[in-house]
């Protein structure tokens, strides 16, 4: 069940560090303590679980990580509780063989519950990026409320982003010493994202993907809005009333343009294209549904865009980061502190509601200013040293 690469020099003589995750926003986010840990000399190695295996290609070539293990999931069903399973199994294999000092999981995933539960079970001490996030309500996110909840019960170092992500862990009666406010490696992630996809686009080694080049001419005359949806709780009716409310906003504004790159599920794809695929016929490229895009890609769209819908987390940070005001598409939020520093709203999926929101936004446009303005409350981009630090303090001492 799995795979075994070689070992990078590094980490051959001492027990690594190992970082264990395998969905697209973790790969994201764990890329800079990678990098962190790896120009310190602290031997690290990069397990990836397999739980998104199409998306996770290109960001570990545009991160310049190469996992030394991977698990090789044979799914026969979507069921969480046969995911779970396998990653118990495979991920326990692979901590057996790499014995490592301390496993790393991020946020809320099947990948970061079941890695925790696999290392607990080894005894391997845990450390958990992103924790302390809760909306205190365990239908939403279903299911990574819970898995954030129950991971940090197992973790022994929580790296919380935000002083209100320390305050909840601190308020659950965890191990005193345990909890660290360091920010957030998603703006580590996205600050150096931008730096190097400027650097690749000037120097002609990388293009923007077709459709945002399609796109482009678009924005000559036309602000542009990045919309994404893929949340479980979004399924059906949600995601159908975003996808109506988009069609609505293009038919109000002609100076509008809309990226939305959609989910390869198909409880979302086959609703968004069955609501905006005609449209997006008739407006030649200034509606563009694409594929996923690459994360410089999406990068791109958050830096050209006035405003960004999304029910995702990373992009609630990101938009943060790059001054790109977040309504997000969701009944609530386990990062207040978006909607508190004025970077975002709350705007739930209601058709009626987003379309009058944008529309008194696009007025004027003062309040959208303050909102691209706000401070960011994510962090400064120094998140990984941070962790590194702790990391180096309790593990190599
Ligand atoms: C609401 C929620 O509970 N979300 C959790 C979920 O992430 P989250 O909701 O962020 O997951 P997404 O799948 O939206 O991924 C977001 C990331 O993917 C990138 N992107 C998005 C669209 C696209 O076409 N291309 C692309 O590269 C974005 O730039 C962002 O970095 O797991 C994360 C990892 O543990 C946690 O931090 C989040 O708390």
């Amino acid at each position: 069940m799995t795979t075994s690469f070689t070992a990078a020099p590094d980490t051959a003589s001492r027990n690594p560090i190992l970082i264990s995750v395998g969905t697209r926003p973790e790969i994201i986010k764990m890329a800079p303590v990678y990098a962190e840990l790896r120009r310190r000399g602290m031997p690290v190695a990069w397990v990836h679980t397999g739980q998104h295996r199409e998306m996770a290609e290109s960001l570990y070539s545009f991160f310049d990580i190469a996992p030394e293990h991977e698990v090789m999931l044979e799914r026969r069903n979507g069921s969480l509780a046969h995911l779970n399973a396998l990653l118990l199994e495979g991920l326990s294999d692979v901590f057996e063989k790499v014995r490592p000092s301390a496993v790393l999981v991020h946020g809320d995933t099947t990948s970061t519950l079941g890695s925790a539960q696999a290392a607990f079970y080894l005894d391997i001490p845990i450390g958990h990026v992103e924790a302390g996030l809760r909306t205190f309500n365990a239908r939403e996110p279903f299911p990574e409320e819970k898995n954030r909840e129950l991971t940090a019960r197992l973790a022994r170092w929580h790296f919380a982003p935000t002083p209100g992500a320390a305050a909840n862990l601190n308020g659950e009666g965890l191990a005193a010493g345990g909890v660290h406010m360091v920010g957030n490696t998603a703006v580590d992630a996205a600050l150096a994202g931008t730096s190097r996809l400027a650097e690749l686009l000037g120097s002609g080694r990388l293009a923007l993907p077709g459709p945002l080049q399609r796109l482009q001419p678009h924005l000559a005359r036309c602000r542009l809005i990045t919309v994404t949806a893929h949340r479980r709780e979004n399924w059906g009716p949600g995601i159908r009333n975003i996808a109506r409310a988009v069609a609505r906003l293009l038919a109000a504004h002609d100076d509008l343009a809309v990226v939305w790159p959609v989910h390869g599920n198909p409880a979302v794809s086959d609703v968004v294209h069955a609501e905006l695929g005609a449209l997006a016929d008739r407006l030649e490229g200034r509606l563009c549904l694409c594929p996923p895009l690459d994360y410089p890609a999406l990068l791109w769209c958050l830096q050209h865009s006035l405003l960004a819908l999304t029910d995702s987390g990373g992009i609630q940070e990101e938009g943060a980061a790059l001054s790109c005001p977040v309504l997000v598409l969701r009944s609530t939020t386990e990062r207040p502190e978006l909607i508190e520093a004025g970077a975002g709203l709350i705007v739930g999926t209601d058709a009626d509601h987003v379309l009058a929101t944008v529309t008194q936004l696009l007025k004027g446009g003062a309040e959208l200013k303050r909102m691209r303005r706000a401070v960011n409350p994510f962090g400064d981009g120094h998140t990984a040293r941070r962790i590194a630090d702790v990391l180096a303090r309790e593990i190599e001492a």
